[in-house]
């Protein structure tokens, strides 16, 4: 088909006359611009549409699946929408009602793991699980990596807990097994064999616990499905039009998820479907390469680069216009975003107007910038703009320490997204555990984490004793615990087990589907489980502080419970557990709460703000220290700054430290080098105090008041910043650059020099001899082999041929690589 391989635009059809077929109306397309309408109305089986940010993606994604139910081409059981995290999906389905008129039961619009959820929870039963199975979210998946690198002495080999998880996870998300992959591993490397049986243990140990794992929901139901051809069908049949947001951050076991939901039904001939067009659903994906983050998690940018091989006819529509952001925001990210090397180049623009200059600050510290964050936030809020339209970025969780301390003494009120969030706290995770074990009697993890919780005076050896019971007669770990008399462990420890066991017991009876009147409502249940445990009574009787707030919390998840039985009442426990199990970070939010919201840079996605303010752009933050040894690291860290930028839609602050208080130490922080990226002209930057006034607004000299507790605490001594860290730039060398850190450096210096600078390590591979042939490595493209070497001195250029991206010149002196 000529359409397929190089993206380009059809004609536009604006007459919604001239579509009939589909029965658009003019309330869906008003308000929408050419290239959208386009992509709304197209009716075939592939779709991709690829566009920047703020362009109008999702909003035509919403649009399509009302116009698909609005013209009678689907009924809304029909549409499976898949959106990035709960919130953005509850936000679709609430405009999709909206433009309907009306709310659409029955559409499937959620995150990839929530539908895998409904279709696991129907289907499990298929391969020996029952429908009831627990979820484990990543701290439950690293307590048993825990427990089997100990049990396998894995630690000897230099495992620790995290290397094992991310591999595991890794594998996972590429649809490898324990098996697949044990049958291409060498087993004459001892630390590999080990590795194979890790894996093989901890796979066991999920299906034995009736377990998934977060990327077995993936994963699994892909399994599910090319084992069992007639339960695909089943969905192949039902989802006729599949519309995927954020395809960028897909992952091949997300990928093939899709493939296999896209394919005809097998029997199609027999049902007589083979009317629409080739059998399978029509697939929608929309994404922008620029806004792929996770490839670190296995997200593969080349499904939607190779989305027109894979899909053959697809249909191609670029976006250009974006609607959210000022010119002056968008040619900051435009500018930076030109700097990764191998994307398509495209250009946004904005019909908005230039806006306000982006501001610009330079902190002492942390706590020094989380004051000028408070500062504005104030001034924003003073002019009218309210406090839910304002959010914070950060690269990770560990910044949001200083932030917090400032925004409570300055009285802001502000939301945490992310982080250490209300159910991963420990009185939370006990509280759920007994919901789980009380759900599903095989969950071994659930169940020994409330064995002796509250203490009931039962040790690790009776824990043991009884997975071990278990295992011996094949049969639950609860079972186990009603049989504990055949144990001989004593009378009051078996006394402690029997009770725990007749508990659950009874709690379980509640939520027997076949029970008089119903399911008792979940509220219900974990009332009967914290008052007869005496989990809450225990707490509270402490004379730890703190464990009154921890009972304080588990108060907090009953109410939790009754606000779930209100919103839903015939919900299940176990609809109420993979609720829980399913809310990403950013669902925490409450737009309605009138409060800052802080976040990761990660979490932002997909989201806008009035005022965006992205902080700690420094070295090592931004790009991540982590980053650096990967390939591709630096420039997936550029797609993470142009993420940030682009949630702004009329203010963005960027803010930096000149030192960083880290795990305890306080260091010496680098402006990062993605800020040179940015053109001066753009920038209005604001000197830190003590360097310089920060003219009638900073009525907060670092040595007054509270200020004095940032500086001092650095010893960046009083109002002078005059102790450890150079005030203008004079003092210590590494600072040399410090001009340039808050006013723009006077004359526009060569980019390179900049950059140098701002990396601290002034690079200069001086007489680095570079022949043709020789191999080097470059920090952003990687390995190539040198072709010619031009020029002389200090403007000597490599002409380099790179495997990932082809040829490039490089100039010796500067360029950022090593001789292999
Ligand atoms: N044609 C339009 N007219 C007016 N506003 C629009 C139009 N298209 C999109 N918008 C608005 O622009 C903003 C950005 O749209 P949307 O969130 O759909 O973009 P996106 O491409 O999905 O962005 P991202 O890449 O960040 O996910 C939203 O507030 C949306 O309502
Ligand atoms: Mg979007």
């Amino acid at each position: 088909m000529s359409d397929t391989t190089t993206p380009r635009l059809q004609p536009v059809v604006v007459d919604p006359s001239s579509s009939s077929s589909t029965g658009e109306d003019d309330e869906l397309l008003a308000g929408l611009n050419p290239e959208q309408r386009e992509a709304v109305v197209y009716r075939g089986q592939a779709l991709l549409i690829v566009a920047g940010a703020g362009s109008g993606k999702t909003r035509v994604l919403t649009h399509r699946i009302a116009g698909l139910i609005k013209s009678a081409e689907a009924w809304p059981s029909q549409i499976l929408a898949i959106t990035f995290t709960n919130k953005a999906a509850a936000e679709m389905r609430e405009r999709v009602g909206h433009l309907l008129g009306q709310v659409a039961e029955g559409m499937w619009i959620s995150t990839f793991h929530s539908a895998c959820v409904r279709i696991l929870r129907r289907e499990a039963e298929n391969f020996g699980f029952t429908k009831s199975f627990t979820i484990y979210d990543s701290a439950d998946s690293r307590a048993l990596v825990k427990r089997i690198i100990k049990d396998l002495q894995a630690d000897t080999f230099g495992f620790t807990v995290s290397q094992v998880t991310a591999k595991i996870s890794k594998l996972k998300n590429e649809l490898a097994d324990a098996d697949s992959y044990a049958r291409q591993a060498n087993f004459n490397d001892p630390q590999e064999a080990m590795f194979v049986e890790c894996f093989r243990a901890y796979s066991r140990a999920l299906r034995e616990a009736n377990a998934f794992d977060f990327d077995d929901l993936i994963s699994q139901t892909v399994f599910l499905f090319r084992a069992f051809p007639q339960v695909a069908e089943k969905y192949q049949r039902r989802f006729r039009h599949i519309l995927v947001d954020e395809y960028q951050d897909t992952n091949h076991a997300q990928y093939s998820l899709i493939r296999e939901l896209t394919k005809a039904p097998e029997s199609n001939e027999l049902s007589g479907l083979a009317s629409f067009g080739g059998g399978g659903a029509s697939l929608t994906v929309v994404g922008d390469s620029d806004q792929s983050i996770y490839a670190f998690r296995g997200a593969d940018i080349r499904n939607i680069v190779e989305f027109e091989r894979d899909f053959p006819g697809a249909r191609v529509v670029l976006l250009e216009q974006n609607y959210r952001s000022t010119q002056n925001i968008l040619s900051a990210a435009n500018a930076v975003i030109s700097n990764n090397f191998d994307r398509k180049d495209k250009k946004l623009w904005t019909a908005v107007g230039d806006g306000e200059k982006i501001v610009g600050f330079t902190g002492y510290s942390g706590h020094d910038e989380a004051q000028f964050v408070a500062d504005e936030i104030a001034k924003l809020h003073e002019g009218g703009m309210a406090y839910n339209q304002i959010a914070v970025f950060y690269r990770t969780n560990s910044q949001t320490r200083a932030l917090e301390e400032i925004f409570i003494r300055s009285a802001l009120p502000y939301r945490v997204l992310g982080g250490t969030k209300f159910y991963e706290r420990a009185e939370i995770k006990d509280a759920m555990a007994y919901l789980s074990a009380v759900a599903n009697p095989f969950d071994g993890l659930a169940l020994r984490r409330i064995l002796n919780t509250p203490k009931r005076g039962i040790g690790p050896a009776t824990e043991t004793a009884l997975a071990a019971f278990a295992e011996r007669n094949e049969i639950s770990y609860r079972e186990a615990m009603r049989r504990a008399k055949e144990l001989s462990l004593g009378p009051k420890v078996t006394g402690a087990i029997l009770q725990l066991a007749g508990l659950l017991d009874d709690a379980s009876e509640l939520v027997d589907p076949a029970r008089v009147g119903g399911e008792a409502p979940v509220s219900e249940v974990l009332q009967l489980l914290m008052e007869k445990s005496a989990y809450v009574a225990t707490l509270r009787a402490s004379r730890d502080p703190q464990d009154e707030a921890r009972a304080e919390n588990v108060e907090e998840l009953l109410a939790v419970t009754k606000e779930f039985n209100r919103n839903n009442p015939d919900g299940t426990l176990l609809d109420f557990l993979t609720e829980v199990s399913l809310v990403a970070a950013v669902d925490d939010l409450d737009d309605s709460s009138g409060t800052v919201s802080l976040m990761t840079l990660h979490t932002a996605k997909g989201l806008e703000y009035d005022a965006v303010f992205l902080t700690g752009v420094e070295e090592d933050l931004l790009p991540h220290r982590m980053s650096a040894g990967e390939p591709g690291g630096p420039a997936e860290e550029r797609r993470l700054f142009y993420v940030g930028i682009t949630r702004a839609r009329k203010r963005l602050f960027i803010s930096l430290a000149m030192t960083r208080a880290q795990f305890g130490e306080t260091a010496v922080a680098m402006p990062s080098r993605y800020l040179q990226e940015i053109p001066a002209e753009l920038v209005e930057w604001i000197q830190s105090p003590g360097m310089a006034s920060r003219g009638g607004s900073d009525s907060r000299a670092l040595g007054g008041g509270r200020g004095g507790g940032y500086g001092s605490r650095f010893g960046a001594g009083s109002g002078s910043g005059s102790a450890s860290v150079s005030s203008g730039g004079s003092g210590s060398p590494r600072f040399g650059a410090a001009g340039g850190y808050g006013l723009p450096p006077g004359p526009p210096r060569p980019k390179t020099e900049w950059a140098n600078r701002v990396t601290g390590q002034v690079r200069d591979n001086g007489d680095l001899t570079l022949v043709p042939g020789d191999r080097i490595k470059h920090a952003d493209f990687g390995e190539g082999r040198v072709n010619q070497v031009t020029g002389e001195g200090a403007k000597r250029v490599a002409h380099v041929n790179f495997e990932a991206v082809g040829a490039k010149k490089l100039l010796i002196k500067i360029a950022p690589i090593e001789k292999l």
